[in-house]
């Protein structure tokens, strides 16, 4: 059986501090086994703050950052440097800050990119450069990424797959989302096949408006109708959580509490 384990911290400053110092061992990890290690990042509040946490920590200069590939979960189909690309938070929080090799920062397509306003193209060129990173012998058709961060939305989304929409049964690598529910409305998404093909899923949710979505991640048989419980990794699956986001868990879902 694979492992899904369910973390409690005290507050989101606490999850996010926590997270990221997580992230530090599991890139330092993967570098020393590998020579490299992968992560996809998330938009999103505690996926930003879990950014800015490792910006701001020493520890960050233990993961040698030119040999970390930076790919996302999914983003706001928004031209460059907008302020809601998930992109353009994740540079301002930490990817400005350490010596990445821009060419190993993979940002999905902007609507001013090489495909204008056309985010199937987008996604479609998405899904070629996840391709040209996967592994032959995995016979996969994106990389086998290190750690796959996400956060959860009050209605259960993951990613840009929102509950009951065509991306959620789309088995596609990469697909773009029109009409979304939360705005903007059109985005690009990795769908549960890429997202599944991750070694390990980290569900970061904090405050209270999480905490339902959080209960269906744990206990929803559909993922079309709560896509956070479709989100699985390969080797392990993490609910990163605070008090508030927890404060639905069902009875018997296994708790560390952190002080
Ligand atoms: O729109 C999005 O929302 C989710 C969750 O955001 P949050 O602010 O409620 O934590 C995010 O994970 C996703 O990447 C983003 O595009």
């Amino acid at each position: 059986m694979i492992p899904l384990s369910v973390l409690l911290h005290r507050d989101q400053d606490v999850l996010a501090e926590a997270a990221a110092a997580r992230l530090v061992t599991r890139l330092v990890d993967a570098q020393a086994a590998r020579g490299s290690a992968s992560v996809v990042l998330t938009g999103g509040g505690v996926g930003t703050a879990v950014l800015a946490a490792l910006a701001a920590s020493g520890a960050r200069d233990a993961v040698d950052w030119g040999r970390v590939d930076v790919w996302w979960g999914d983003e706001r189909f928004l031209p460059t440097g907008d302020p809601d690309r998930n992109e353009t938070g994740a540079r301002a929080a930490l990817l400005d800050h350490v010596p990445v090799d821009p060419a190993r920062v993979h940002p999905m397509p902007a609507a001013d990119g090489p495909d204008g306003d056309d985010p199937e193209a987008a996604a479609e060129r998405y899904a070629v450069e996840l391709r040209a990173a996967a592994r032959p012998e995995d016979g996969e058709p994106v990389p086998p990424f290190d750690v796959l961060m996400l956060g959860v939305g009050p209605d259960a989304h993951v990613a840009s797959l929102f509950p009951e929409t065509p991306a959620v049964r789309d088995e596609r690598p990469v697909v773009a989302v029109r009409d979304a529910p939360k705005p903007p409305p059109t985005r690009i998404s990795l769908t549960f096949p890429s997202l599944r093909a991750a070694e390990e899923v980290w569900l970061l949710a904090a405050g209270d408006s999480k905490a339902e979505a959080v209960r269906l991640g744990l206990t929803e048989p559909s993922p079309a109708r709560a896509p956070v419980a479709g989100a699985r990794g390969r080797l392990g699956t993490l609910f990163l959580l605070d008090r508030a986001a927890a404060a639905r868990l069902p009875h018997g879902a296994q708790g560390l509490a952190a002080p």
